[in-house]
């Protein structure tokens, strides 16, 4: 498989393969890798799927896109990284081995696609561990090393550092906004004290530290210098990484492949949703895709208005659900690439605009109509609906939601009607209560559980240093330390 850029500049070679873009993370000209084409799965092939383990399906996704390394070596990589071991955290009542299992609220109506169960317990592990392995493998193989350099709202930060620490010739470099995550989150990240992480916390919010990173990946003699990577969902790895759970949830919620399913989406970055968007285009028979935001709903009034109007550090606010508090979401250039019939020039036209801080409008343009075609819809949610999500769920259902999944039941609730009758509504849940005890204690007057493994993690010491969003300060550090 062969990659292309959104802007339509790939860089050297001019149609890189898997390996030289998962090293790559943005492409030279600032856009980013799409494989030239999407692999349609036919139903003989889905009928094939339906019967797999997650590391068979992802393997047999993933090759797919991945044709740069023998098929041996992937299966053993997959085999490596999907295991019931490393997905520990599931819940009572869960089978271990699915990895991602399905939690009924109303059976065969309504669920909760669990992605949770990894190292870090959000579902950025679902592709982190996968990523960690194979820059392992490929750094291996060519004898190179890499400095990652990423921009977290609170779990890519520690996902990515529990996949790399220790890891031969990687080092990470993660940027956190400086006091706006939970403590849980704080405590997960900055008690690292393995020689290969370093935690800057930037006096901004995580808009400021991913213009950063993409400020940082541009500057091609530095990149190429000090060997920068990405593990945020701007490489392409992790995104392809999370279409495979598209289809294992379709595979747990339906019974053949006649069926459809939908699927709401706690949404931030336009990562997770971009998975499901390919997934569809794909061939997934996915009637709905529900993108749901919170206070900072960017993405919703761009899909009920067709104006993106991204927004400036001042204008976004801290929620409580913060890994969604995001104003410039990377991966929707993605998605407007396909939705403007892959055309570079009208993307690299249109992210001039959001580069210079201004909007685009696409209601004139023919592309607004198309919008149907891929099946989106989109609400928001507000502190006070996370807090009422929450306890209904709760008491309900006797399930404790984190606030971002709380964020998605809200919407997915909110929009039923627009899904057919009859088709199952999953909804992602992003992360598990423990990170944001502070909001649970608000909606619920009790604790969530804290799994074993985790105890005590806020009391452990932490090491983090604190600095201006200034991408020279932060090329000075990592300079110093490669
Ligand atoms: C818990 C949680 N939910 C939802 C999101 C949003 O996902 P995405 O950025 O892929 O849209 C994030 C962060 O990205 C997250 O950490
Ligand atoms: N919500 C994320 C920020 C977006 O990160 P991405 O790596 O998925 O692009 C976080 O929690 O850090």
């Amino acid at each position: 498989m062969k990659y292309i850029s959104t802007r339509g500049h790939a860089g050297q070679p001019a149609n890189p393969e898997f390996c030289d873009i998962l090293l790559g993370g943005l492409a030279p000209d600032g856009g980013l890798y799409l494989p030239e084409s999407y692999p349609l799965i036919g139903r003989e092939e889905l009928d094939a799927w339906r019967s797999l383990s997650y590391a068979e399906l992802a393997f047999a996704i993933l090759s797919k896109f991945i044709t740069d390394i023998p098929a041996a070596d992937l299966k053993a990589i997959c085999d490596k990284t999907y295991t019931a071991a490393v997905y520990c955290h599931v819940r009572p009542g869960d089978n271990a081995a699915d990895i991602t299992p399905v939690r009924w609220l109303e059976d065969g109506k309504l669920g909760l696609l669990e992605l949770s169960n990894g190292p870090t317990l959000a579902f950025k592990d679902m592709a982190m561990q996968l990523l960690g392995n194979l820059f392992e493998y490929v750094l291996a193989k060519r004898g190179e090393s890499i400095n990652i350099l990423g921009a977290t709202s609170g779990d890519t930060g520690s996902a990515a550092e529990y996949a790399m620490r220790g890891k031969q010739g990687v080092r990470v470099f993660m940027l956190s906004p400086h006091g706006k995550m939970s403590a849980f989150q704080r405590a997960q990240m900055y008690s690292l004290q393995d020689d290969n992480i370093f935690n800057i916390a930037v006096t901004g919010m995580f808009d400021d530290a991913q213009d950063i990173v993409k400020a940082v990946s541009n500057d091609h003699a530095f990149k190429a210098k000090h060997r920068i990577g990405a593990v945020n969902s701007i490489n392409w790895a992790r995104v392809a990484a999370q279409i495979v759970y598209y289809f294992k949830g379709y595979f747990e919620a339906t019974k053949s492949n006649d069926e459809q399913v939908a699927f709401c989406v706690p949404s931030g970055n336009f990562g997770n949703i971009c998975a499901g968007h390919i997934a569809r285009q794909m061939g997934l028979p996915v009637a709905k895709l529900i993108l749901a935001t919170n206070e900072n709903n960017v993405l919703d009034e761009f899909f009920r208005t067709g104006v993106y109007r991204p927004r400036k550090t001042a204008e976004t606010s801290v929620t409580s659900s913060p890994s969604m508090d995001i104003s410039k979401a990377s991966n929707f250039e993605r998605f407007v690439f396909d939705l403007v019939g892959r055309d570079p020039k009208k993307v690299a036209e249109l992210w001039a605009e959001v580069d210079a801080g201004r909007p685009f409008d696409l209601t004139t343009t023919p592309w607004f109509a198309r919008l149907d075609d891929f099946a989106f819809v989109s609400g928001s949610s507000s502190h006070a609906d996370r807090l009422e999500t929450i306890r209904s769920i709760y008491e309900t259902y006797g399930v404790m939601i984190d606030t971002h999944t709380a964020d998605g039941v809200k919407v997915a609730r909110e929009l039923a009607a627009e899904v057919p009758a009859g088709v199952p509504l999953l909804v992602l849940e992003t992360a598990l209560p423990v990170k944001f005890a502070e909001t649970i204690r608000e909606a619920l007057g009790r604790d969530p559980e804290v799994p074993a493994d985790l105890q005590g993690l806020e009391t452990l010491p932490q090491r983090v240093e604190v600095m201006a969003p200034d991408g020279e300060q932060i090329k000075r550090f990592i300079a110093e330390r490669v």
